[in-house]
């Protein structure tokens, strides 16, 4: 068994951003090296180094079950002044993925002290916030073989929803996301004459403003869109016209035909003001992206009756505009993306956010009992 809150706290104190998760992978391959190693297997992997998969040998395997848990935090510099704040600079585990991992290693140090019945593959993944560390590793075949899974959990904390609440749905539950970036370049000059320069800040300002209109008339109501530009970049000092902006944002939708049809405009948009601003707009845009995150019906179906009756709070709930690379992994292996709730806390990704501890627990004890009445179950029923 491990201390969940004191591993938790170890966790939180050293949040490293997407591909950087060298301390974090050091602390997870020492709290696995204490654990009874009898059935484990412990694997890491050139293509994404920072990653630990951990393989579970069954005693009557027929079936091989995964569980996700994402590694990475976020640039935002934690507020929270709590004793166990972030060491890093400028970085903390504002989305929780320092609870992610504590409930994956409950669940492990359970399974490695009582062999399961099926095989067990836990796969710590960096990258989940951006660059995609789970389609890095299954693009790379990492889940082949011996590593091959049959189904597939993961959760994501939640604020506002009641301390080790679990809450999920069949279908869509998370948006689909794409990231953009947008670079606006038009002329430098003195602030008092405008007319001999070429305002970014004002060109920048219009395209942002105009984006929201994708949203409000190019999206039919009854679905559901969001463009946001989270960075906004331009001008050096007060009296020096910006020869330059740059711009960094997401948009989401639920379906791959929305954000195709999301990218189309912005492309369209930027081209407008690059007209009526006499400008030059570069947009980027993420190949790809990260796909809606939609649980399979029949698994899901099980584990919401499963949790239903378990001594765990189950909550159904609504699909929201969160990303969440898990999305690709579902889209390959089948399986379920669950909400815990972590409480009356800031939303996720703000430097005050601060999960309420006592759903690690609820979590890892739902999980195992889940897990268990899986392998009773047999394969995908
Ligand atoms: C759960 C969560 O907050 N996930 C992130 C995922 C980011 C997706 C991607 N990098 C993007 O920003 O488009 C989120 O912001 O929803």
């Amino acid at each position: 068994m491990i201390d969940l809150i004191q591993t938790r706290r170890d966790l939180h104190q050293i949040p490293e951003l997407a591909l950087n998760e060298t301390e974090t992978h050091d602390y997870l391959l020492q709290v696995i090296a204490q654990l009874p190693q009898t059935w484990l297997t412990v694997r890491t992997i050139k293509v994404l180094p920072t990653a630990i998969l951990v393989h579970i040998t069954g005693s009557q395997p027929t079936q091989t079950l995964g569980y996700r848990a994402d590694m990475d935090a976020l640039p935002v510099d934690e507020t929270t002044e709590l004793p166990f704040s972030s060491t890093h600079a400028g970085i903390s585990h504002a989305c929780g993925h320092d609870l992610h991992m504590t409930v994956a290693l409950g669940i492990l140090a359970h399974f490695a002290t009582h062999q399961p019945k099926d095989n067990l593959i836990f796969f710590f993944q960096p990258a989940e916030e951006s660059h995609s560390g789970g389609k890095i590793a299954y693009d790379a075949d990492v889940f082949t073989g011996d590593w091959h899974i049959d189904e597939l959990y993961g959760l994501h904390d939640r604020p506002n929803l009641p301390a080790g609440t679990i809450a999920t749905r069949i279908g869509t539950l998370f948006a689909g996301t794409s990231e953009i970036t947008i670079d606006f370049t038009g002329r430098t000059g003195h602030a008092a004459f405008p007319q001999a320069a070429n305002d970014m800040v004002v060109a920048a300002s219009a395209f942002v403003t105009q984006l929201q209109s994708i949203v409000a008339r190019n999206i039919a109501p009854t679905a559901s869109a969001v463009i946001t530009i989270g960075k906004f970049e331009a001008g050096t000092i007060r009296n020096v016209i910006a020869g330059a902006a740059h711009l960094e944002g997401t948009l989401r939708g639920f379906t791959q035909e929305d954000i195709a049809y999301l990218k189309q405009r912005i492309q369209e948009l930027a081209s407008g003001i690059a007209k009526s601003y006499n400008c030059d707009v570069h947009v980027t845009l993420e190949q790809g992206g990260y796909y809606p995150v939609v649980n399979d019906a029949a698994i899901t179906q099980d584990f919401i009756t499963y949790m239903q009756t378990a001594p765990v709070d189950f909550e159904r709930t609504e699909p929201v505009m969160t990303g969440e690379d898990f999305g690709y992994l579902l889209h390959h292996i089948p399986g379920t993306m669950f909400w815990l709730g972590v409480g009356d806390t800031t939303e996720l990704h703000t430097s005050t956010f601060n999960p309420d501890e006592h759903a690690l627990q609820p979590a890892v004890n739902a999980m195992i009992g889940y897990l268990t009445h899986r392998m009773q179950k047999g394969s995908r029923s």
